[in-house]
């Protein structure tokens, strides 16, 4: 049977990075994504964004929606400190099979888990499955419409303290309305907005950053 595009990007980092060496996986998934085949990861300049938010909060609990191939959990997870821990969500076994060997080559996994299933129905078992009693920091890129529901969820379940940072990829492009209006009219978020480009393309994209405020 024909390969799928995400067995053809873990092909491509197999094949042109270093096991071991995170910014070789990141570097090799940019050059299939521009040269070969496009893929809806966060991509090199919204990247630099999350790096440098990621990085200035130092966060200890991370929080993932949507892993894909794992590229910006490789991204995440490259930057945090050691005992810190990244727990990403993904409910297609085919991408978290990719992910999971991503990540691995990329010498992350002591850092990262990966669990297979709906973000609706782990973000309720956080804490007893867990063990986490807030997250730090919470990325989200998974289906658009989940954006909001999953938000209010995380709220309900306690699971945001004040100070708790959320970075949405796509409120532009493909775009997130109703996401958008509650993080920037409700008094219990301070958001922002940092304009780019949808990954490998010259559409205009962002990310909004929201913090928490209890
Ligand atoms: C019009 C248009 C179309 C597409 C684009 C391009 C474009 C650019 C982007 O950066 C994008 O992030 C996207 C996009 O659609 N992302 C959706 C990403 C889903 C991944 O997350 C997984 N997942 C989805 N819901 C859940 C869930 N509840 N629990 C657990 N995992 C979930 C899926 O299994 C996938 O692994 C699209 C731009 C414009
Ligand atoms: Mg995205």
């Amino acid at each position: 049977t024909r390969s799928t595009r995400p067995q053809r990007l873990l092909n491509a980092v197999r094949k042109h990075a270093t096991r071991g060496d995170p910014q070789s996986v990141i570097s090799a998934i940019d050059h299939f994504c521009r040269h070969s085949e496009w893929a809806m990861n966060i991509g090199d300049e919204k990247g630099s964004i999350l790096d440098s938010v990621v990085s200035e909060l130092n966060p200890e609990k991370v929080l993932e929606l949507g892993t894909y191939c794992g590229y910006s959990t490789v991204r995440i997870a490259r930057l945090l400190p050691p005992g810190a821990r990244l727990i990403t969500l993904e409910f297609n076994a085919d991408y978290a099979a990719i992910a999971r060997q991503v990540i691995a080559w990329a010498g992350l996994e002591d850092r990262v888990q990966l669990v297979e299933g709906a973000s609706e129905d782990w973000i309720p078992r956080m804490k007893e499955h867990f063990g986490i009693e807030t997250f730090d920091f919470v990325f989200l890129d998974h289906w658009k419409d989940r954006y909001l529901p999953d938000t209010k969820l995380m709220e309900d379940c306690g699971l945001l303290r004040k100070g708790t940072v959320l970075l949405a990829d796509n409120v532009i492009c493909p775009g997130v309305p109703d996401y958008l209006q509650y993080v920037r009219n409700s008094l219990s978020y301070k958001s922002c907005y940092f304009k780019s480009h949808l990954e490998y393309t010259k559409a205009e994209d962002g990310l909004e950053k929201s913090v928490f405020l209890g």
